[in-house]
């Protein structure tokens, strides 16, 4: 009998996102994308894989609903391959790219699986990055047009709707580190980026109320992390403020409260003349409420004070003592409790929900046909029981979406890092059940833990 009861009606799913899962790279019709082109330039992604195929879900996807059927979750959360719909980012739509999706639509709703749709999980089209990508201003319009196409067409059965999946990752692993697609490393780019991001999030919101199907939610969905110094030093206090603002506030600030963090907007504009911001920008993100906001959440931070980057004046350390998870990210559940009781104390807040949470391990283990991930089953554990001590403390968490639903393709580290309730052989692309699958399914049937 479970312990930790939720609320009744929590929704209880997993995630994944296009690019990641579902291979047919070129298949009917798809244009290209940035991390099409980007994973294929040696030595981009680990062991030079691509995702050409991934796990097949473009062409497996009915197999898969089975799966979240037999698991028993509530909701799934996937994103669109904008260039599958979209060969060339505007104009021409490619017919058997939207007819995908609407067969994919169709068949959760066939299964009682609620839809969550996130409309960039970072496959832009290649052909807007020809053109600038996501740091020409002009795309704020292509991404409101491709927004209110699939409002159009899926907004019927599609009541639940994510703009952007982690802008932070969009703006700064891929056009400042240059470890992600489109591999830039220009500072001043990707702040005007995260805020080309924030207004077609607004612009997108705005098409939502005014199309025909509007009537369902709409939210962001931001990776965000506790900033903890790693010492009680001024220095290490002040970088973990700027560590906050940088990951944090910059984004819950302008999508909640329609402005952006007084000490972040400073420093960039006085050090990297960088958010250009134009007269009516600012109205028009205040003027865009959501319905809710999605959190993912992997680890907290702890923050040194650093001189290594010039006005980025932070270092994240590994404390010793803890565990950690194949991506060397530290385990820190209580910190999931933290984050949601800050937003719940700094912000007037829509419906929360966790967008994603999960965790790579090496799942080399079997214990008869099912892959033994005691670890993982663990991590979700004590995941669950961090988010319902926030739900204990007043906050409006109505859903939790597990990343990832099957292990797919980790973006630069390849097929390496293992994330799913599902384990994927890439040589077969057979599915074969986890433990912490199993598992996860008895606390949905129960709702609770
Ligand atoms: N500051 N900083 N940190 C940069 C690293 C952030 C941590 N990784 C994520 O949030 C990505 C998110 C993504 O949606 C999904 O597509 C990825 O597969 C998962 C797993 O990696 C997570």
């Amino acid at each position: 009998m479970a312990q930790l009861i939720f609320p009744k009606d929590f929704l209880w799913g997993a995630a994944t996102a296009s690019y990641q899962i579902e291979g047919g790279a070129a298949d009917d019709g798809k244009g290209e994308s940035i991390w099409d082109r980007f994973s294929h330039i040696p030595g981009k992604v680990t062991n030079g894989d691509t995702g050409d195929v991934a796990c097949d879900h473009y062409h497996r996807y009915r197999e898969d609903v089975r799966l979240m059927k037999e698991l028993g979750l509530k909701g799934y959360r996937f994103s669109i391959s904008w260039p599958r719909v979209f060969p060339n980012g505007r104009g021409a739509v490619n017919p058997q790219g939207i007819d995908f999706y609407n067969r994919l639509v169709d068949e959760l709703l066939a299964n009682g699986i609620e839809p969550a749709v996130t409309l960039y999980h970072w496959d832009l089209p290649q052909a807007l990055q020809e053109n600038g990508g996501w740091g020409n201003r002009a795309i704020v319009d292509d991404f409101a047009a491709y927004a209110a196409y699939l409002f159009d067409v899926l907004g019927d059965r599609v009541k639940k709707w994510i703009t952007h999946n982690e802008p932070w990752v969009v703006a700064f692993a891929g056009h400042f580190q240059g470890r992600h697609a489109p591999g830039l490393t220009d500072l001043p780019l990707a702040v005007q980026v995260t805020h080309h991001l924030i207004l077609s999030h607004a612009k997108a919101v705005q098409a939502y109320r005014a199309s025909k199907h509007g009537d369902g939610q709409i939210g962001i969905t931001l990776n965000l992390y506790p900033s903890v110094p790693a010492s009680d030093s001024e220095s290490d206090r002040a970088a973990a403020t700027l560590v906050d603002g940088h990951n944090n506030r910059w984004f819950l600030d302008p999508v909640l409260k329609g402005e952006y963090p007084a000490d972040i907007l400073r420093l960039y504009q006085e050090r990297l003349n960088s958010p250009v911001i134009e007269p009516g920008d600012m109205e028009c993100i205040a003027a865009s409420p959501m319905d809710f906001l999605g959190i993912n959440y992997y680890f907290q931070k702890v923050v040194k004070h650093s001189e290594v980057h010039p006005i980025l004046q932070f270092e994240e350390i590994k404390p010793e003592g803890s565990e950690y998870t194949a991506m060397n990210w530290e385990i820190t559940p209580q910190g999931l409790t933290d984050l949601l009781v800050r937003l719940d104390r700094d912000y007037h807040h829509p419906d929360l929900y966790i967008t994603e949470n999960g965790a790579a391990f090496k799942d080399d283990r079997r214990d008869g046909g099912v892959v033994d991930d005691q670890d993982r089953l663990k991590f979700l554990q004590q995941h669950f029981a961090a988010a319902h001590r926030a739900l204990e403390a007043g906050v409006k968490l109505k859903g939790y979406y597990v990343w990832s639903l099957m292990d797919n393709f980790e973006w630069a580290h390849g097929y390496g890092k293992r994330f799913g309730l599902i384990y994927i052989d890439y040589q077969t692309l057979e599915r074969t059940w986890k433990k912490s699958a199993l598992w996860y399914r008895e606390v949905i049937r129960d709702n609770g833990l």
